[in-house]
């Protein structure tokens, strides 16, 4: 589990830390200035490599990189041979407080490793001890005020590895002049430049997102590389300032493992914190958090311990969704999956999967909506082939509205797509939500908030938790950095490749969370955190599963149902 730390946190962590008289920007600069080394080799030799120079099993050996944006690393730095980096150009653009201190002290380590390294002082003032050192190992100095912009545009352009050390967790708001003019110019400046732009590694944070929130509230230089330091803040993790931070790497400094807990005043460690109890933090799942969650059948169980899954989904007009659906909840290892639909479109269901039994009865979870068309109390809409009414009465079993027919108590659901527009009742927490920004916008503007799909997509975060406020209901929020909220924490998970925004995609993901549901009903129902829990470790799968079937090129929706039960294999480690 990865767990991100508000600024206020991390401030109080600092706090005893200092008073210990632990170097903790000494630490911070160190851990910086060897990820840059080892990032400025890397590109050398992959240069060197394209030139024909060097041979495939160093280059291989020294880059190393997951790839994916927003994913951390545990490796520690590897060390930069000298040859391998002198002579190579670093700009960095320093603001006023210990960002820029950090980022100083870490260009006199790249100064003494023989790189030639220009500091831009965007403010007046700058971390005195940070500059002193910097000047005195030979570190050239300019001021942003004498250079202007287009000047320091160009040496960022010309320089082989650009630091963004602007401002860090102490920054509030949007980048003020004259730095918010510098990044916004530097921003176009890379936007118009495609590859040919240095390395950007941005300083605990990229300058000018919203640190606790993940907003974007101004000009932002998108960063490959975030080095952070003791702990993944919120911004790092969370859309859609997660999609600027590039691959999130977090230097130990000594932090403790949870906020608040006794500080550790030894050497630095190379883990994540642990989650803390608390309600309300910014976590992340890893493939273990996702095992123990896992409701992996014992020798006792049969299929229906294990858990029915009932699905409503698709119609004439839109059959492939109740096929997707259908596929992803018994690829993820249902007891058996119950189809509930038009007989034209349980055909088909039957076709694909002979699995799925086409008839009504005691489910333990209910996917609700894919392929529905979405109601309309003023128009007769397309013909829904009586799916409305089957998902009203599904959702009886989940509200415990009507409760005399439902038997067999209260039960989680998925609730996708069309069954959106047919919430009547204030939900519980065990009823997951899975819209996509847009269809949450419509979702809140039928509760009276005036917004828009670029509304939600700017603060994600903000109107997940206004829906979960306004339903009762767990909410997954689908995009490129999913985002769930409900009772407890928040999770936000960035598993999947880009390839996965492809139709029928999120109607697999349905499925998947429909049998983690079923498989643990009861407990979903008594513990009203546990339904988030699950449907991070859903979007984790079949975002892994996603990965898999794309192996880097396109992705059929249905290849990412039939990539699960791998992905399962080697989550559980078999
Ligand atoms: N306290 C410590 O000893 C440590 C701090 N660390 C670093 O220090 C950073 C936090 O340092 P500070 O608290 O000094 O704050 P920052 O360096 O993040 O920035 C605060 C400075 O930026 C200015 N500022 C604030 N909002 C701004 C805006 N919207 N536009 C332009 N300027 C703005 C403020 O006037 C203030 O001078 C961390 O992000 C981390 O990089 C690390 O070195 C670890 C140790
Ligand atoms: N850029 C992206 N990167 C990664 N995953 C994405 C991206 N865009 C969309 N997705 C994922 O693809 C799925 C799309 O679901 P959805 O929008 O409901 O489509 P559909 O209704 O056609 O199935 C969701 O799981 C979403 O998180
Ligand atoms: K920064």
């Amino acid at each position: 589990m990865k767990d991100a730390w508000s600024s206020d946190e991390v401030r109080k962590a600092e706090e005893p830390l200092i008073a210990a008289g632990v170097p903790l920007m000494a630490r911070a600069a160190y851990g910086l200035a060897q990820v840059v080394l080892r990032e400025v080799a890397a590109r050398r030799a992959r240069t060197r490599a394209r030139a024909g120079g060097v041979d495939g099993a160093r280059l291989r050996g020294s880059l190393g990189s997951d790839g994916l944006p927003g994913t951390a690393r545990r490796r520690p730095p590897r060390a930069a041979g000298r040859g391998d980096v002198r002579g190579a150009r670093a700009v960095l653009l320093v603001g006023p407080g210990n960002n820029g201190g950090d980022t100083l002290y870490a260009g006199a380590h790249l100064v003494q490793r023989g790189l030639t390294v220009t500091a831009v002082l965007a403010s007046a003032r700058a971390h005195e001890a940070g500059l002193a050192r910097f000047r005195e190992v030979g570190g050239q100095v300019a001021s942003l005020a004498d250079l202007r912009v287009p000047a320091v545009v160009e040496a960022v352009r010309g320089a082989d590895v650009v630091l963004d050390g602007l401002v860090g967790v102490g920054a509030r708001g949007a980048l003020r002049p004259p730095a918010g003019g510098l990044v916004r110019a530097l921003a176009d400046a890379r936007a118009a430049a495609g590859d040919q732009w240095p390395y950007t590694v941005a300083v605990d944070i990229p300058s000018g997102i919203g640190v606790d929130d993940g907003a974007l509230p101004g000009p932002v230089l998108r960063a490959d590389r975030t080095v952070t330091f003791g702990a993944l803040k919120p911004g790092l993790v969370l859309p859609p300032a997660a999609g600027v931070a590039g691959a999130v790497e977090l230097v130990d400094i000594g932090f403790p493992a949870t906020p608040g807990a006794a500080p550790r005043t030894a050497g630095p460690r190379h883990a994540w914190g642990a989650a803390d109890p608390a309600a309300g933090r910014v976590l992340r799942l890893e493939a273990a958090d996702v095992a123990e969650l896992w409701p992996v059948p014992g020798p006792g169980d049969h299929k229906y311990t294990r858990g029915v899954v009932g699905v409503v989904a698709g119609t004439g007009t839109y059959p492939g969704a109740a096929v997707l659906a259908t596929s992803g909840a018994v690829l993820t290892g249902a007891g058996m999956v119950r189809y509930l639909g038009p007989e034209s479109v349980g055909t088909r269901v039957l076709l694909a999967r002979p699995e799925v039994v086409v008839a009504g009865g005691r489910v333990q979870a209910w996917v609700l909506g894919p392929g529905v068309p979405v109601l309309d109390p003023d128009d007769d809409g397309p013909d829904d082939e009586g799916q409305a009414r089957r998902i009203f009465g599904a959702l009886a079993a989940v509200t415990g509205v009507l409760s005399e027919d439902v038997t067999g108590g209260r039960v989680p659901a998925v609730v996708d797509a069309g069954a959106l527009t047919m919430l009547e009742h204030r939900l519980p927490a065990f009823a997951v939500l899975t819209p996509h920004a847009g269809e949450l916008a419509e979702l809140l503007r039928g509760l009276g908030h005036d917004v828009d799909r670029a509304a939600v997509e700017a603060r994600p975060l903000h109107w997940a938790r206004t829906a979960h406020q306004a339903t009762g209901a767990t909410i997954l929020l689908k995009g490129a950095v999913t985002v769930v909220a409900g009772p407890g924490d928040v999770y936000t998970q960035a598993d999947a490749p880009a390839w996965t925004g492809t139709a029928g995609a999120g109607d697999v993901l349905a499925g998947i969370l429909g049998t983690l549901l079923a498989g643990r009903s009861a407990e979903a129902v008594r513990d009203e955190t546990l339904a988030a829990r699950l449907a991070a470790a859903a979007v984790l799968v079949h975002g892994r599963a996603a990965t898999r079937a794309s192996a880097g090129g396109p992705v059929a929706a249905l290849e990412i149902a039939r990539a699960v039960p791998a992905v399962v294999a080697e989550i559980l480690g078999r």
